[in-house]
């Protein structure tokens, strides 16, 4: 729909081509996905705060020692889970720090007096209490896997999800975002994205703008998504994430990406994506995101009626209804989806285990 030359060369549009490149992208939205804008209703499950990496943006991370460094116990975890499932939410949304067993004692402490040993054979667990226990489908939020941990995982989830953020190497060096960030070597994320195509897991990405990289590095991350998913199909929706700067971390005084500068990012997402991905922004990082809509996405994410954005903790969500009255205003009908999109839920054998696949058909009768 647009090549790579055209792409890179919109890096100084001005607002004219701006617009006509969010009329293209809406085009085509519309010819794929009609006038149904989706969300899934979730709870957000922090099961730890312990990370071995310090992105220069999250707030999300607590240093080791800290009285804040927490690991979810799973009378905790559940508590939550089953507050969302009486607010009729059908996600669980694990999102969590890296492998904090390798710095944090406190981590290993935890885990080993409860017969684990790494964060991801809790968060297995944990995702086997909520499919034992409720109706709702786990996504999982860990970062980057290795093969071992997606074989483990992908029985007891119903998609899981890694930001690739960028594949700028440069954000690794000195001073920039991913600095002593071993969980954001570009070359370790485009694996976990090939690894959970080999082994059919419906998954999500997505980039992270603002964060110090350059018009073509975005542009690069995009095509990097979408080559994968020509290869394996398994890439069920892309983010397109506005950096927020936090009081507190390295990158507090760095600027915002403006929002014409997410309106074009989105554009452009929706004319280098195939058509199949969904694009998914968030509605509670920007004032005015009813512009997204006309900017070619088609869905808003995990809204929760329940739990905070534990990543963005000062942006509250905006309630489902005035969601849906924003997305009237555009045209467009607010439809609530699940964790896993109907493309890879109509193929149980590729891509679910028994057991999901099971609490997919439960959900759907009970509808
Ligand atoms: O509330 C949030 N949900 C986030 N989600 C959840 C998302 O909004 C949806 O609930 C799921 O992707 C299911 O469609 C993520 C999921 C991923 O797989 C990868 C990254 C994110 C990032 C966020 C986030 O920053 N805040
Ligand atoms: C779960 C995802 O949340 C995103 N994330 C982390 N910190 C921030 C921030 N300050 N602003 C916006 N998004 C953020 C990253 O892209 C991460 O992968
Ligand atoms: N730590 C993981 C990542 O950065 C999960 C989301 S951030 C809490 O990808
Ligand atoms: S964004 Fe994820 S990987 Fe980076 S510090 Fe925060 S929790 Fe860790």
């Amino acid at each position: 729909m647009i090549t790579v030359e055209q792409a890179y060369n919109l890096e100084n549009a001005d607002s004219h081509q701006i617009q006509q490149l969010r009329d293209q992208a809406s085009a085509l939205r519309d010819l794929h996905w009609g006038d149904v804008v989706t969300y899934s209703r979730k709870v957000f499950v922090p099961l730890t705060n312990m990370c071995r990496d310090t992105c220069g943006y999250c707030t999300f991370v607590k240093p080791p020692g800290s009285a804040e460094a927490n690991i979810m116990t799973p009378e905790e975890v559940m508590a939550v889970v089953y507050q969302g499932e009486k607010q009729g939410c059908k996600e669980v949304l694990f999102s969590l720090g890296e492998k904090p067993e390798k710095t944090y004692p406190e981590a290993r402490k935890f885990l080993a007096e409860r017969g684990y040993s790494t964060i991801i054979d809790y968060l297995y667990d944990m995702c086997l209490l909520v499919i034992k226990n409720t109706s709702m489908l786990p996504h999982i939020n860990a970062g980057t896997l290795s093969e071992q941990d997606i074989i483990k995982l992908r029985p007891v989830s119903a998609s899981m999800g890694m930001m690739l953020e960028n594949v700028s190497r440069r954000l690794m060096e000195k001073g920039q975002a991913h600095y002593a960030c071993p969980d954001k070597v570009p070359l370790q994320r485009l694996r976990t994205l090939e690894l959970t195509g080999k082994h059919n897991v419906p998954f999500t990405t997505g980039i992270l703008i603002g964060i110090g990289e350059t018009w073509q590095e975005r542009i690069d991350s995009l095509i990097a998504i979408n080559e994968i998913h020509k290869q394996y199909g398994h890439i069920q929706e892309v983010i397109i994430q506005n950096f927020k700067a936090k009081p507190g971390t390295a990158m507090a005084d760095a600027p915002e990406p403006s929002y014409e500068d997410m309106l074009k990012t989105l554009a452009v997402a929706r004319l280098i994506l195939d058509h199949t991905i969904s694009i998914q922004a968030p509605p509670n990082l920007q004032e005015h995101y009813r512009d997204y809509l006309r900017s070619g996405i088609n869905d808003w994410g995990g809204v929760s009626p329940v739990t905070i954005d534990h990543i963005n903790p000062e942006r509250a969500w905006p309630n489902i209804k005035s969601l849906e009255f924003k997305s009237s205003e555009c045209g467009f009908r607010l439809k609530e989806r699940l964790a896993i999109y109907p493309q890879y839920k109509n193929l149980p054998e590729k891509y679910l285990s028994y057991a999901i696949s099971c609490r997919v058909d439960d959900i759907e009768t009970a509808a």
